[in-house]
């Protein structure tokens, strides 16, 4: 394989309230991710960060229950049009965030380029809240639900489409924390979710086989946006929202070699690692390493 893996940068940490989440791209660039990926014969090209506004140091303006909804919605729409030229160009685009509000740029510009784009979305939450049902009013806890066409217009209609993709295209592994409305979204739409519950249940092994045989049958393309919070934060501690017995290391590592084995992954996007929150950037250097992985180490 000579694929050229595009890098992109998204210091974003306005779709939520702990500072330090901007920093998880110089912290995955420290990590190595450049020099990890260069040994695995891909072409490799870093194409920066996305210039994303500050947040302003007094307060965070809300609109509908929604924190900083502008300055997000501005971030994320460049991001969906550098991941665009960078789908148009035929290259693999690699998304470092930043917070998972990101997401909704990301797939903006990859799923305009699928019929039917699928989704493993790897976390401990469901990210499908809207600013009516959001607890918190953070932004980076909607983008799986702004994707789908849910929510505020500003959100949904990044590049001037929507929605970006189908919920029968979605597989959620590793959730451990729904919100009320979130589960009442995912039972009327039928999105796929393994939950810790079927993780433990079935084994990871199972579950990638079923994601990965449901995916196959019904998708053109797959997109992978991984949260760090997905894993345990034992092992992943730099995350802003830290939810106890997550997927593993080992876990992990199998899902992400079992992703590079079928072939389906065609963009992706790792997020929310916070290095003021980790534990000697344990968290970025985990990063790297699934990162690897998911590009083909254990292909070699
Ligand atoms: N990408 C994340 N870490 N999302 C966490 C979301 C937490 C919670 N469900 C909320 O909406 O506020
Ligand atoms: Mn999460
Ligand atoms: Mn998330």
């Amino acid at each position: 394989m000579n694929q050229k893996i595009s890098i992109i940068g998204v210091p974003m940490d306005l779709g939520q309230n702990r500072r330090g989440v901007d920093m998880g791209p110089s912290a995955i660039r420290y990590a190595g991710i450049i020099d990890r990926l260069e040994q695995l014969k891909l072409d490799i090209e870093d194409l920066g960060d996305i210039k994303i506004a500050r947040p302003a140091h007094n307060n965070q303006e809300k609109v509908d229950n929604l924190r900083n909804l502008k300055e997000v919605s501005e971030g994320s729409s460049l991001l969906a049009e550098k991941v665009d030229q960078v789908v148009q160009s035929g290259a693999f685009p690699l998304v470092l965030g930043g917070d998972h509000s990101i997401a909704m740029g990301t797939l903006a510009g990859v799923a305009k380029h699928y019929e039917n784009l699928g989704v493993i979305w790897y976390d401990a939450h469901g990210d499908l809240n809207t600013g009516e049902s959001s607890p918190s009013g953070n932004i980076h806890g909607m983008p799986l639900a702004v994707s789908l066409g849910i929510g505020h217009e500003k959100l949904t209609n990044i590049l001037g489409y929507a929605p970006k993709i189908k919920p029968e295209n979605i597989v959620i592994i590793g959730a451990r924390s729904l919100d009320e409305g979130e589960r009442v979204l995912i039972k009327e739409k039928g999105i796929q979710v393994f939950t810790m519950h079927e993780v433990d249940k079935m084994g990871m092994p199972a579950v990638m086989e079923e994601s990965i045989n449901y995916l196959k049958g019904r998708t053109d393309g797959v997109h992978l946006s991984l949260d760090l919070d997905g894993l345990d934060p034992n092992e992943a501690p730099g995350v802003g929202t830290p939810v106890m017995g997550g997927l593993s290391y080992r876990e992990s590592h199998l899902a992400m070699e079992m992703l590079a084995q079928s072939k389906m992954i065609t963009s992706a996007e790792f997020v929310e690692v916070n290095p003021i929150l980790d534990e000697k950037n344990k968290t970025a250097n985990m990063a790297v390493g699934l990162m690897g992985s998911l590009l083909g180490e254990s292909l070699l």
